[in-house]
């Protein structure tokens, strides 16, 4: 199963509540690229006594991911076992780790909504989909938006969202291979202490082509972005070089970063500006996809 990357089109932050939380309003979609999560039968069932064991990890972003309890796959499995009155006991579990680790694209709440899809199939076929998102509402604030992995505006704290159809959109990813912690970056944003309003977004409603989402996008920002460049000052290196490339029609980060995109014309475009950005930055993880 697929566990989409998720880019924030656009993200607009609010002030913090008592609780520290920032009410917010982004535009989200959903790449053709991500980690993969597999669920294989055991030889025998129920033979699972420690479901840590149950639990691989292999790809390129393993290393420095536990297969423990830390795990947003097994805290997706907890929880589901609590709310289902189950014990996933059937089978063992495989993270294919493609998407760098704390990088803005979602990558773990992805994996833990790849994991409670196919629990729901495999051991609780009737739960109903407002149990399934409270679980991946529980995980994370991103964790309903990529259960559902479906383009949306999302409002609230990320957990209220509005369906919305988009054309789809080659694009091209870039990591610079630095970490941004996601708490450290909306604390970055409370430290400037210069707060935006969220504003009602209705351009996007009947977008059908991409200069049009890209007309409605330059009417937007990404409010965590300049906190996130000043804690990791090289994503604002990716953003330029994007900038610089013929083939870039509009450039962003996504989230609290460190991850850039670029959106593209055509997939040939998309394919040969990652081809360019990755002998300009060999370093850097470079993906074309199509977001949609
Ligand atoms: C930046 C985004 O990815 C945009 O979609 C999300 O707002 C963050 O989603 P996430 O990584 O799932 O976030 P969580 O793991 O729930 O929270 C990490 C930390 O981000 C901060 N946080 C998160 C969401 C939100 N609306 N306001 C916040 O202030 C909190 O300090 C929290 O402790
Ligand atoms: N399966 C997992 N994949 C990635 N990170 C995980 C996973 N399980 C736990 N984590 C921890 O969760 C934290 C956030 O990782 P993740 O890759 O989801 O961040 P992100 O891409 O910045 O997400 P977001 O865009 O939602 O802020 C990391 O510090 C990581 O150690």
């Amino acid at each position: 199963m697929l566990a989409a990357a998720k880019v924030n089109l656009y993200l607009h932050v609010a002030a913090p509540d008592a609780r520290g939380y920032h009410p917010l309003q982004s535009l989200v979609a959903f790449a053709d690229i991500g980690d993969e999560v597999t669920f294989s039968p055991l030889q025998s069932a129920g033979s699972s006594k420690n479901l840590i064991s149950c639990l691989s990890i292999e790809g390129p972003f393993a290393e420095g991911l536990q297969a423990d309890e830390s795990n947003l796959i097994l805290k997706a499995v907890r929880r589901f076992e609590a709310a289902a009155g189950v014990r996933v006991d059937r089978h063992t579990i495989r993270l294919t780790k493609n998407l760098p680790v704390a990088s803005g694209i979602g990558g773990g709440s992805a994996d833990a909504g790849a994991t409670l899809r196919l629990l729901r199939e495999l051991y609780a076929p009737n739960m109903p989909d407002s149990d399934l998102a409270a679980i991946a509402g529980a995980i994370g604030a991103d964790g309903i938006m990529c259960l559902w992995s479906q383009s949306a505006f999302a409002e609230g704290y990320g957990e209220r969202l509005t369906p919305v159809t988009l054309p789809e959109v080659p694009a091209v990813l870039v990591n610079p291979g630095v970490e941004c912690a996601t708490a450290r970056v909306y604390g970055g944003y409370d430290a400037v202490g210069r707060f935006n309003e969220i504003e009602a977004m209705s351009g996007f409603l009947d977008v059908s082509d991409i200069r049009q989402l890209i007309s409605a996008l330059s009417h937007t920002r990404n409010d965590l972005q300049s906190p996130a460049i000043h804690l990791q000052p090289v994503i604002a290196e990716v953003l330029t070089a994007l900038e610089a490339q013929k083939e870039t029609l509009f450039a962003r980060m996504s989230g609290s970063g460190a991850t850039c995109f670029a959106l593209c014309e055509t997939d040939e475009a998309a394919s040969a500006l990652s081809g360019r950005m990755q002998a300009m930055m060999p370093a850097a993880w470079v993906r074309a996809c199509r977001l949609g």
